[in-house]
């Protein structure tokens, strides 16, 4: 974040300025003599909000009526502009007059305009101190240089960033409807901004909301999809189409930063959203939001931070070439196996492909608990089996290898299960270890980097990021090695019989 950068008396204002305001805001409540906006700057957290006394469970700390919240619903822009805001409007088919009506908008994109033109505003938008202290730099990928990125190594996160996506999406539905609406983004005396400059801070704001944008839901509702209960009984707040959740910019809520463990709740009311303590919490502890059960590599993305304890959430993408490629490899050099021709591997291919269900790519992943009740971490995360569809598709290119002739191995493995979970498991051992040479560092590398604070900044959040995909590729190769053994065991009992000599082993 910029912000880091910023002077500490220049922040200091910023911080003022923002609590001041909030505080004088119709509804507003704000427990000062219970928790403060802090800078945190030195631990790369921004501002933060720190208890300054013991808190009992179930406090509210502040209270933000909706009025505050930045969204369509509040912003003078949707009345300026409403076809733009009408996403149910006329045939819901059409951009008409290139200016980005109905169909090509969404919450998300209409709440990227709705931050423009108040950041235009400048003094004359209501939500101008919350606005100066949003951050206008970000840590997110999205914003990494090609240098930085090549630390994700072979992470999946390298491929997930999405600018050129992004830039698409700006120019086609936020430049495009800036421009067909010039006055009213730039009234007449107000410095007009280049493509090139609204590109930018379209960008800024696009990130923004992925950082700090809530979906706004009421508590009543069902997950966040906005629907209270009969389908039809939507209030204003509540921009369901299609699963699409009014978003909005919620002052103060925004300033709590988050973790996997925390211990605080934004619960969502129809007037007023409050942030209400989940358990007693200590003078001196930080106030902690949570952002689900998220790997780093996606609080990354999405955030532009990681944290130890989000590691235990951390997954690896494994791609289905790399697990077809190890059972090819296995064929050809089984004894009495039958070689499949190329044409025939690309045929087996293409018929797999043509699965309704088939998947490019597999995520290897943790069994955990969710959070308790009061925020706290507890119970297991461990490795415990692959992927259901994995073993789905693998049975689906045996058969397609069948079908080519593919010999022996193939047919045993289709013919008795415990074989075909040992050829899978096999095979995803061997990917797993190849998936694994793919990064350029190694596991133990990557300890060290941390274990001595050598890696900072964007180059160490790269490094936690790619430390906890290996560690991931090491416990599922610990799990399938040791499934593998159980496995072989059972089918050597199996093979000799009740009488064969593992029966009469049992009986010594
Ligand atoms: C909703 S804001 C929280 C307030 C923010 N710290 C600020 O100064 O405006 C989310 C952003 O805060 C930062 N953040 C949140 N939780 C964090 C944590 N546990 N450690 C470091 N940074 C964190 C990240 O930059 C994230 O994108």
């Amino acid at each position: 974040m910029e912000i880091d950068s910023d002077p500490a008396p220049a922040f200091a204002n910023g911080t003022h300025n923002f609590a001041t305001w909030f505080q004088a805001l119709t509804g507003a409540t704000f427990r000062s003599d219970l928790v403060s906006i802090e800078d945190l700057r030195q631990r790369h957290a921004g501002r933060g909000i720190i208890a300054t006394a013991d808190i009992a469970a179930d406090t509210v700390l502040f209270t933000i009526p909706r009025h505050a919240i930045i969204c369509s619903a509040t912003s003078a822009l949707r009345d300026k502009i409403p076809r733009v805001f009408d996403l149910d409007g006329a045939d819901g088919d059409s951009d008409d007059e290139g200016e980005g009506s109905s169909s090509s908008q969404d919450s998300w994109t209409l709440l990227i305009l709705v931050l423009i033109y108040e950041y235009i505003r400048g003094s004359d938008s209501p939500w101008k101190p919350y606005l100066d202290i949003l951050p206008s730099a970000f840590d997110t990928p999205m914003f990494w240089s090609p240098a930085e990125l090549s630390e994700l190594q072979a992470s999946a996160l390298g491929g997930r960033v999405g600018k050129e996506e992004a830039d698409e999406m700006i120019r086609t539905k936020i430049l495009s409807v800036i421009r067909a609406h010039g006055p009213v983004f730039f009234p007449s005396g107000s410095p007009q901004l280049t493509d090139t400059q609204l590109l930018e801070l379209a960008h800024r704001m696009g990130s923004t909301i992925m950082a700090y944008a809530f979906d706004l839901e009421n508590d009543d509702s069902e997950e966040n999809s906005g629907d209270n209960g009969d389908g039809e009984d939507r209030d204003e707040w509540v921009e369901d189409r299609e699963g699409r959740t009014m978003l909005g910019m919620v002052p103060m809520a925004d300033m709590l930063n988050a973790d996997a463990e925390f211990n605080t709740h934004i619960n969502h009311g129809d007037d007023a959203l409050t942030a209400t303590t989940l358990r007693d919490i200590k003078a001196g502890e930080e106030i902690l939001n949570y952002y689900g059960p998220l790997p780093n590599g996606e609080l990354l993305r999405r955030y532009g931070y990681v944290t130890p304890k989000h590691s235990r959430y951390d997954v690896v993408e494994v791609s289905w070439d790399l697990i077809e490629a190890r059972l090819k490899e296995r064929i050809e050099s089984g004894s009495g196996s039958g070689v499949i021709t190329a044409d025939d591997w690309d045929n087996v291919k293409q018929r797999v492909r043509l699965d309704e269900d088939f998947e490019e790519s597999f995520v290897f992943e943790r069994v955990n608990e969710d959070p308790d009740a009061t925020g706290r971490l507890s119970g297991d995360s461990a490795f415990h089996a692959i992927p259901e569809e994995l073993s789905n598709q693998f049975k689906t290119l045996l058969k397609a290898i069948k079908k080519a002739g593919g010999g022996e191995l193939v047919a045993q493995a289709l013919d008795d299960k415990d074989l075909r979970k040992q050829l899978c498991l096999q095979v995803v051992v061997d990917a797993l270890q190849v998936r694994e040479r793919q990064y350029l560092t190694s596991l133990e590398d990557d300890d060290r980097l941390i274990g001595t604070d050598r890696a900072t900044g964007r180059q160490g959040m790269a490094v936690w990021v790619r430390r906890g995909e290996k560690q991931i590729l090491r416990e599922a190769q610990a799990w399938a090695r040791g499934e593998l053994n159980e496995l072989a065991q059972k089918i050597l009992e199996g093979s000799y019989g009740e009488d064969g000599p593992a029966a009469k082993r049992r009986r010594i």
